[in-house]
C-alpha cells in the first residue's frame, strides 16, 4: 500500500546572515502492506511530519521516490490523493459551519451529490459516536470528539488508506484509548490501512500491528511491537538489599543469571536476564542461604522505550 524508497527532503532557513540547510528527511525507506496499522515512531524533530507530507503529496520530495495506494507521489499526485484519507496535526474540522454541514461541504468537494454525502456523513458521524453533534459547532465540542471529526473528515471519500499525523497529541487517557479502539474498529470494518505517527511509546505498542522507529530523518528499525521488545536481553530484576554489608554477596549472584553486568546504586542493583521465570526461584533460594536479606524484589519486561534508548542511545521520555 506504501512503499517509500530513498525519500529525502531538506529546508533552507535563516538564521542571521546565514542560510543553513536541515536535512528534514535524508532516507525514508520502508513498505507498508494493505491492511495494516503501521506506527511511525520518533521524537520531536526525527521527520515524521515530513515524510508524512511526502507520502501524502503535500509536500515534493528532493530525491527518492514513493508509491502510494498503487501510484507515483511526484508523477500521479492526484490519484494518490483520491484514495488517500489524510488527518493532519492540528486537524482541518474548525470554523463556524455546524459540523454536519461541514462534512457535506467536504463530501462534494471530492464530487460525491449532496443526497450521498449527506447520508455518509450521518454513517460516519454515527461510527465515530458524534451522531448527536451534526448542528454543532467544531469549536463547542471537547478535545476528543474534534479530533474525532477530524478523523470523519479523513474518511468522507472513503479511502483505503488513511494517513494520522499524531492523532492523540494533547487528549487525555481515555479519549486517547477511544480513539485507538475506532481505528482499530475501522480497520476491522473496512480492511483500511492506516498508517499514523506517533512519539507516544504506549500508542504504538497497544495500536500497531508494526512500528517503525524513525529518527534523524532515516529507518533505525522495523518489527512488531513485542518482537522489538524481544530484542532486548530479558527481563530487569530490581532488587534492594537490608543492608550495605549484603551487597557484594548479593550482586555476585545475580551476576551469575544476569545477561550483562548489574548496576548497582546504594542498596540497589539490577541486571537484566533471559527468561525471569525460570531464573527467580533459583536466586532466591540462592540469596536466602547466603544469608541476603530482600527489601524489594521486582521483575519489568522490557518497554519500547528501553528499545529505542537501545537502538538509537537516547531515551524517548527524555527527548520531550
Ligand atoms: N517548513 C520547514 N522549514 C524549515 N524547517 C523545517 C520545515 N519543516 C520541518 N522542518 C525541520 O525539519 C526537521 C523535521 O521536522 P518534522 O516536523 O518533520 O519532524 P517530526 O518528527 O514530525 O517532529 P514533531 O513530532 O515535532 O512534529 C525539524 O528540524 C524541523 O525544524
Amino acid at each position: 500500500m506504501i512503499s517509500a524508497s530513498g525519500l529525502a527532503k531538506s529546508y533552507t532557513v535563516r538564521r542571521g546572515r546565514e542560510r543553513l540547510q536541515v536535512d528534514a528527511v535524508s532516507d525514508a525507506s520502508f513498505e507498508v502492506a494493505e491492511g495494516e496499522i503501521v506506527s511511525f515512531l520518533g521524537p520531536n524533530g526525527a521527520g515524521k511530519t515530513t515524510t508524512l507530507r511526502m507520502l501524502t503529496t503535500l509536500a515534493s520530495p528532493n530525491s527518492g521516490s514513493a508509491q502510494v495506494a498503487g501510484h507515483d507521489v511526484v508523477a500521479q499526485p492526484r490519484e494518490v490523493r483520491r484514495r488517500i484519507g489524510y488527518v493532519s496535526q492540528g486537524g482541518s474540522a474548525g470554523g463556524f459551519a455546524r459540523v454536519g454541514d461541514e462534512i457535506v461541504d467536504r463530501a462534494m468537494l471530492y464530487g460525491l451529490d449532496a443526497a450521498t454525502a449527506t447520508r455518509r456523513a450521518r454513517a460516519l458521524l454515527e461510527r465515530l459516536d458524534l451522531a448527536d453533534s451534526w448542528t454543532r459547532v467544531p469549536r463547542s465540542l471537547s478535545g476528543g470528539q474534534r479530533r474525532r471529526l477530524d478523523v470523519v473528515m479523513g474518511l468522507v471519500h472513503q479511502p483505503r488508506l488513511l494517513f494520522l499525523d499524531e492523532p492523540t497529541a494533547g487528549l487525555d487517557p481515555q479519549a486517547r484509548a477511544n480513539l485507538w479502539g475506532h481505528i482499530r474498529d475501522l480497520r476491522e470494518e473496512y480492511g483500511m490501512t492506516v498508517f499514523l505517527t506517533t512519539h507516544y511509546l504506549d500508542e504504538a505498542d497497544v495500536l500497531s500491528d508494526r512500528v517503525i522507529v524513525f529518527d534523524h530523518g532515516r529507518v533505525v528499525t522495523t518489527d512488531t511491537p513485542d518482537a522489538l521488545k524481544d530484542r532486548i536481553s530479558g527481563d530487569l530484576i530490581e532488587m534492594e538489599v537490608a543492608g550495605p554489608e549484603q551487597v557484594d554477596a548479593a550482586v555476585r549472584i545475580l551476576e551469575k543469571s544476569a545477561a550483562d553486568q548489574p548496576k548497582v546504586t546504594g542498596l540497589r542493583m539490577a541486571g537484566r536476564v533471559h527468561r525471569s521465570g525460570t531464573v527467580l526461584p533459583g536466586l532466591a533460594r540462592e540469596l536466602d542461604a547466603a544469608g541476603v536479606e530482600l527489601v524489594s524484589l521486582e521483575v519489568r519486561r522490557p518497554t519500547l522505550d528501553d528499545v529505542f534508548l537501545t537502538l538509537t542511545g537516547r531515551s524517548l521520555r527524555d527527548s520531550h
